[in-house]
């Protein structure tokens, strides 16, 4: 039994990719190097938190299907970011999708063990930046699981001049049934839905998921909930250095358009990513950081 396990940080391969299994007496985690991707996350005796699409690629030089990818220096299509964050790019360079960090290997920066808890940090150094990216930066992801699983994404500008970046922390949440669960804690919250050409919107009680969905909250200040009546559980997650959050689920058209994904996978997974993203990119002074981090708490209902 896991009751008692101690805290370990392991390293691993699958398929292709090198990944570390943290294990606690809380839960388990695994985490791949390439992009310092989260690629699963279960508490003990629970279902997992964090989702992987079974049609997963554990490929060098492409981000899996599910887990939190790290979306960074940009956030999804490059085109639709504010005017700063475009400028940091040369024109004509490549823009890949929620930008290129989650493509890369990060450096590993130390597992460690630390009471109960297992942590992993890992680094991405960028010296003179990256492909069009002209802008030297180090990021750091510091991974701890213990009763909870967090993630604090740390961006230092190493350039002489101001950085401006959107991101997320894309988590993809495991759920009984997408069309179940509520979300809680949006209500009132200004949102974008880029689904009604981007139109500005404001939520009303808890969201429920009855299609696709693609929406950018701003604006928050409190953290969410995921009821799940299916698995009797309340996931809560709590963002800090992050008012804006995105919340996707692909549904039945756009999944068939989706790689490594099941056609059905949309009622699977719930994304609710933290973001910093829309009007509250960052920006940082030459010199200067900041840390935006996720935690999430399982708790279940009991009999
Ligand atoms: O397929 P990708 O590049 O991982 O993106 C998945 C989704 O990521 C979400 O964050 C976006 O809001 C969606 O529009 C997008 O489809």
């Amino acid at each position: 039994m896991g009751a008692h396990r101690r805290a370990a940080v392991v390293a691993t391969t699958v398929k292709d990719l090198p990944c570390w299994r943290l294990v606690s007496e809380h839960g388990e985690a695994l985490v791949a190097r390439q992009g310092a991707q989260v690629l699963y996350y279960a508490p003990t005796g629970q279902p997992p938190v964090v989702w992987l699409s079974d049609q997963a690629e554990f490929r060098k030089g492409s981000s899996l299907r599910g887990g939190i990818p790290v979306c960074w220096p940009w956030f999804g299509q490059f085109a639709r970011n504010p005017e700063a964050v475009r400028a940091m790019l040369a024109p004509g360079a490549d823009a890949p999708a929620h930008g290129f960090a989650r493509a890369l290997d990060w450096r590993d920066g130390g597992p460690r063990v630390d009471g109960d808890a297992a942590c992993l940090r890992l680094h991405l150094d960028l010296p003179a930046g990256h492909g069009g990216w002209h802008h030297a930066a180090a990021v750091t992801l510091d991974i701890r699981l213990d009763d909870t699983l967090t993630l604090t994404l740390s961006t230092r500008n190493l350039g002489p001049e101001r950085l401006v970046l959107s991101q997320a922390l894309h988590t993809y949440f495991a759920v009984s049934d997408a069309r179940d669960v509520a979300v809680e804690g949006l209500d009132g919250a200004a949102y974008v839905d880029t689904l009604m050409d981007w139109t500005p919107q404001v939520q009303d009680g808890p969201l429920s998921i009855r299609g696709e969905t693609d929406r950018i909250y701003t604006g928050l200040s409190a953290p969410m909930q995921i009821r799940d009546p299916g698995w009797r559980r309340t996931i809560t997650i709590e963002a800090a250095g992050s008012r804006s959050a995105v919340v996707w689920n692909p549904w039945v058209d756009k999944s068939l358009r989706l790689s490594q994904f099941r056609p059905d996978s949309w009622r699977d997974m719930l994304c609710i990513e933290t973001a910093r993203v829309w009007d509250d990119v960052l920006e940082l002074a030459p010199g200067a950081a900041a840390d935006m981090s996720v935690t999430m708490r399982a708790e279940s209902w009991g009999a």
